[in-house]
Order: C-alpha cells, then structure tokens, then sequence
C-alpha cells in the first residue's frame, strides 16, 4: 500500500485549497486531505486549541490504518503539522509547512478576529482575506475567487474557535524537538507569514530546508502550483523502481521476472528496475498513461512483439481502454508502417482477449 500523505488547509478556506498538487502527489501517495471544523464540508463542531486540531488529524489517520504519515500544511494547517512533529513525532514520517509560522502575531488580533466573526460572520473578512492571501495579479483568478467563497461559506463559530487556537499557539521554544525531515515554503509576497516567519521555523527546526517562491502571496501553493509542487516532490521520498515495476507490470509478472531470474540475468534485472522503473517512469512530467502510449508505439517499432503484450497489459493497468489501445495501434500503422501494425493487431487482439 502507498504511503499516506495528509494535507491540511488554511484558515478560511477547505481542502479545494490543495487542488493544484492533490492528483499529482496522489500518483505516488495515498493522499488524503481534511477541512477544518466549520469549514467546507466538515462538521461545525468547534475546536479551539491547537491540540484538539492535531487530535482530529490523529484520529483520520488511525481511521486510515496509517501509524505513520507524510503531512503538508498550509498556515494554520501547517501549524497543526509543527505541533504533532513536536508531540507525536513516532506518527510523523515528514513535515512540509508552507506558508506557516512558529507563531500567529499577537494573540489579542486573533481574539478580536474571532469576537468579530461570532458577532457577525465571516462575510466582513473575505476582501482583506483576498488581498493578504493573492498578489494583486493573483487575486483576479478563479482560483481567488473560489476560495473567497469558502471563507464566505464557513461556519462562524468554527472559523472562530480556529482564531482562538491560533492564538493560544506558540512552538517557538519547541522547534528544537522537531525530528521529522521538514520543509518550509515562504510566499515572498506573504504579508501574514513573510519569509522572516519561515527562516525563524527553517533555523529552529533541525535539518530545515526553505524554499522561497517568488511572486507569491499567503497561499502559494495557488498562485504558483508548479514551483511548489516541485519543491514537495523534492521533499517527500521519491517511489523507487521496483514499487512503479510492480504497480505498471503488477505483482505476478514481476514475481515471475524475480524467480526466474539467474547469476547471469540479475545484474540486468537490477538495471531495469533502477533505470527503466526508477528513473524513467517514476519522472512527473508525463502520466503514465502517455507513457504507455509511448512504449506501446516504440515495440511496435522495433518489431518487439513479446515485450508488446507484456506492455498492453501495462497499459490496461495505465488506465487506457481497449479502445485506446487500438487507437495507438493504427496510428503505428501510418508512422511504423502496415505490416509492424498488422502483426502488432494479432499480439493485442490475443493478449486482450485473454485478459
Ligand atoms: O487569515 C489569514 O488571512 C491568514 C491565516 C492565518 C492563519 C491561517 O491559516 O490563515
């Protein structure tokens, strides 16, 4: 089973707020992403400290079977994460804070938040929510937009008990007894969490790496998903060969690969799991989907038949139909040529017929 990574959001808004990096970290991850109490589609049931948030993510994952997980936060979410890496560090496997701090400013801001938003909801909050959490630029897109209403949208009394447990939160002291593998990522624009906020989490917590992203205010991660998916995806452990072998390939043909494999076979063995699996098919910037088209249309090619079953397998396993692979097999007939096609046809038409 993958490993799970938990993803926390930010005050106001819901886990929509992960949308850009969700599917992408999920081809590696089992990714599972919470709303805070009162927020998106969680109950209101309010929970005003620090600890009782951790609680709740606790709870998710023994509901999950996960003794240990990766977890990302963005602020307020990214707190949650400091305060379980502090207090439960057997359940933390990493740490990314984005966006966060050891400490929310003064504490009384949060109490006058919060009395303001029991008084009158959250509706007051959301055009200055908008300017802290985008650039200019950034708070004219959908994305902006979106989230505006999920702060529109929050339970008062919910977002309210969140003010006060960002108000009674302060790890500062505790950032020493952090032992997670953590990154920190700063919006260079952040005006709540700037990056002095991050250099004090980086230079607390042991072994801290700090990304900054430029041209970012407070939720990074949505003006500029690429810089930051890229700066999780350095972060979390990378899935090694023989995991991406097994998933594309499945279990009995590499058990098979595994058992019938001698002193003379193993060093290559070893060679493709570590090149092809491990370097190749494990790179982001194409699904595997596409993959498999590739390598479909390459054995047509290369006239490699047996290696050509064992890869429409693969590509039933990718997600593509048999629709689709028929698709990629005729345009190998116009590139590879008829008769590469014509043989390639009677090999897909035996291995998916016994599939
Ligand atoms: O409310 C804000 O604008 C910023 C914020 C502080 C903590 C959090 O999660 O978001």
């Amino acid at each position: 089973m993958s490993d799970v990574c938990i993803l926390g959001p930010s005050l106001g808004t819901s886990q929509a707020v992960w949308d850009p990096q969700a599917a992408e970290l999920g081809r590696h991850f089992r990714v599972i992403r919470f709303d805070l109490p009162g927020h998106g589609d969680s109950e209101a049931t309010p929970v005003s400290s620090m600890a009782g948030l951790a609680g709740r993510v606790l709870a998710l994952a023994d509901s999950l079977g996960a003794e240990r997980f990766h977890y990302a936060g963005i602020s307020l979410g990214g707190a949650i994460g400091a305060w379980l890496a502090v207090h439960h560090p057997d359940r933390i496997e990493s740490l990314a804070m984005l966006c966060s701090a050891a400490r929310f400013g003064e504490p009384e801001a949060w109490r006058e938040r919060a009395a303001l938003v029991r008084a009158e909801g959250t509706a007051p909050l959301v055009a200055a929510a908008l300017g802290r959490w985008f650039t200019a630029e950034g708070a004219r897109t959908p994305e902006a937009r979106r989230m505006a209403a999920d702060l529109a949208a929050a339970d008062p009394e919910g977002y309210a008990a969140c003010c006060d447990a960002l108000a009674g939160y302060d790890l500062r002291a505790d950032l020493p007894r952090i032992t997670a593998p953590t990154l920190i990522i700063a919006g260079r624009d952040d005006p709540v969490t700037p990056p002095a906020a991050a250099r004090e989490l980086a230079d607390g917590i042991p072994g801290a790496a700090l990304t900054e992203i430029a041209r970012a205010a407070h939720l990074a991660n949505l003006e500029r998903p690429g810089p930051v998916l890229a700066a999780l995806r350095g972060h979390l452990p990378a899935p090694d060969g023989m995991t991406v072998r097994r998933a594309v390939l499945g279990d009995e043909h590499v058990d098979r690969a595994i058992a019938n494999t001698t002193a003379f076979t193993a060093d290559f063995q070893d060679f493709i799991t570590r090149y092809a699996w491990g370097e190749i098919w494990t790179r982001p910037g194409l699904d595997r989907r596409t993959r498999s088209c590739i390598t479909l249309t390459a054995l047509v090619a290369g006239g490699h038949l047996e290696e050509l079953a064992m890869h429409v397998r693969a590509a039933l396993r990718n997600g593509l139909t048999p629709d689709e692979i028929k698709e990629v097999l005729l345009q190998t007939a116009v590139y590879c040529g008829v008769p590469a096609a014509n043989a390639a046809f009677a090999v897909a038409q035996r291995t998916l017929g016994r599939t």
